[in-house]
């Protein structure tokens, strides 16, 4: 069998180098000559898989080791009879983790001694709005939820939804929808002239789903106004090729890398060998678990006299920091549009180890409850 892969798919030979042949592929560059002998695909976002590139090959199971499916004709894959797994939720702990960190700069910036006083507005609430607006409330912050979707599902919900014109009325708004184009609630452009023109300049927009959830052109148009608010922008509109000029204009600019940690990206490969597995009948043997390494930094201890905001911010950052992503990607902005892209995936392809706040232990010695509660909040090991 032969198993066509992207070849920053993590852990490709242990998970899959005994069920097949593995060919290692630039997912960004894929033809429909390398899968013709394909039996299985495996890709990453940046794959465009349909029938431009898969008709009249082999492949009959595609998987996708990411959250967003956005780059996947679905329906085509249905219609062909092709198997088909995503890796839902892999790493909505580290793109949680990315705002938490982010939001916490905003905070400093803003000179705020208590981060919790800032409300937040989160737009799309699936896996990871929903594990953010957990990690928010039980850290204590104020969170407003909008997700048209699930308010049509769950009319009673509470606290009720709101829209998203009152999510922008919030101190940090961030966006984490899938990109959709022709259904109810379609995301592409979500956010232009309009929605941008209600957000001032004490508030932060986030956008962590996917970059054309907001009109970049209509954005870098606000950005160039006197009260315009502070952007951090994850995703992009045309990855690689970003537009230099928005990246000068943001607060904050990484390159697509939110969901970057380690943990994440085993998940999603693990999520899409458990799929393969169960496609074509066999055992499941392997857990990402049993592959992850130690950890660079382990522990970190905090005594009495540790300011509690601090101390959360500072464990944050221990394993996030996005100061270090924005830095790169100003730096990869140099050269002409052909270096730039190129140099925007060699970011995302080289991308230094990044461990989430779940391979923390957290030692508290003579702490408060809430420390310790706001511990547990972003998924630190404690020991007390
Ligand atoms: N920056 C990064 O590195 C990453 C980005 N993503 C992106 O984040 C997206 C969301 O991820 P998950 O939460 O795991 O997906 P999910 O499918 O669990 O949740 C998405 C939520 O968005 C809601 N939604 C859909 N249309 C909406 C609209 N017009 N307004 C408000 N809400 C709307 C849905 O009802 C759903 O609850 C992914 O589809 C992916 O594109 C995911 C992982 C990493
Ligand atoms: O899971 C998703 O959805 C994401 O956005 C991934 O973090 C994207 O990573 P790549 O597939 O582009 O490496």
């Amino acid at each position: 069998m032969l198993i066509v892969a992207d070849e920053n798919i993590p852990l490709l030979d242990a998970f899959f180098g005994d069920i097949g042949e593995i060919r290692r592929v630039t997912g960004r560059t894929l033809s429909r000559e390398q899968v013709q002998d394909a039996d299985i695909l495996l890709v990453r976002s940046v794959t465009r898989v349909n029938r431009e590139l898969l008709e009249g090959s082999r492949v009959r199971f595609v998987g996708t080791a990411t959250i967003g499916t956005d780059h996947i004709d679905l329906e085509w894959l249905q219609a062909k009879g092709i198997g088909f797994a995503a890796a839902p939720g892999c790493n909505a702990s580290s793109v949680a983790e990315y705002v938490l960190s982010v939001v916490s700069l905003f905070a400093e910036r803003r000179g705020l001694d208590d981060w919790t006083s800032l409300t937040v507005g989160i737009v799309g609430v699936g896996n990871v709005g929903g594990q953010l607006a957990q990690c928010l409330e039980r850290l204590g912050f104020e969170v407003r939820l909008c997700d048209p979707p699930r308010q049509e599902r769950e009319p009673g919900a509470e606290p009720p939804f709101v829209s998203l014109a009152e999510a922008l009325e919030c101190d940090v708004v961030t966006l984490h929808t899938p990109l959709t184009r022709h259904q109810p609630h379609a995301t592409w452009h979500m956010v232009s002239d309009p929605e941008l023109a209600l957000i001032g300049a004490d508030q932060l927009l986030i956008n962590g789903g996917r970059g054309e959830v907001v009109d970049s052109e209509a954005l870098t148009r606000r950005l160039e106004q006197a009260d315009a608010p502070l952007v951090a922008l994850d995703v992009w509109e045309h990855e690689p090729g970003i537009s230099p000029d928005l990246v000068d204009k943001v607060w904050m600019a990484t390159p697509h890398v939110a969901g970057y940690s380690l943990e994440g990206k085993m998940q999603g490969t693990e999520m899409v060998y458990r799929a393969l597995c169960q496609f074509l009948g066999l055992p499941i043997r392997k857990k990402a678990g049993q592959f992850l390494p130690e950890p660079a930094v382990s522990k970190v201890s905090f005594t009495s006299s540790a300011e509690e905001d601090e101390a959360i911010r500072t464990a944050l950052r221990v394993c996030y920091d996005p100061r270090r992503d924005d830095a790169r990607l100003r730096l990869a902005m140099r050269g002409n549009p052909e270096q730039r892209a190129v140099a925007f995936d060699l970011l995302r392809q080289d991308y230094p180890v990044r461990r989430e706040c779940s391979s923390l232990k957290v030692q508290l010695k003579g702490t408060s409850k809430s420390l310790q509660d706001g511990f547990r909040a972003l998924g630190c090991k404690l020991k007390i």
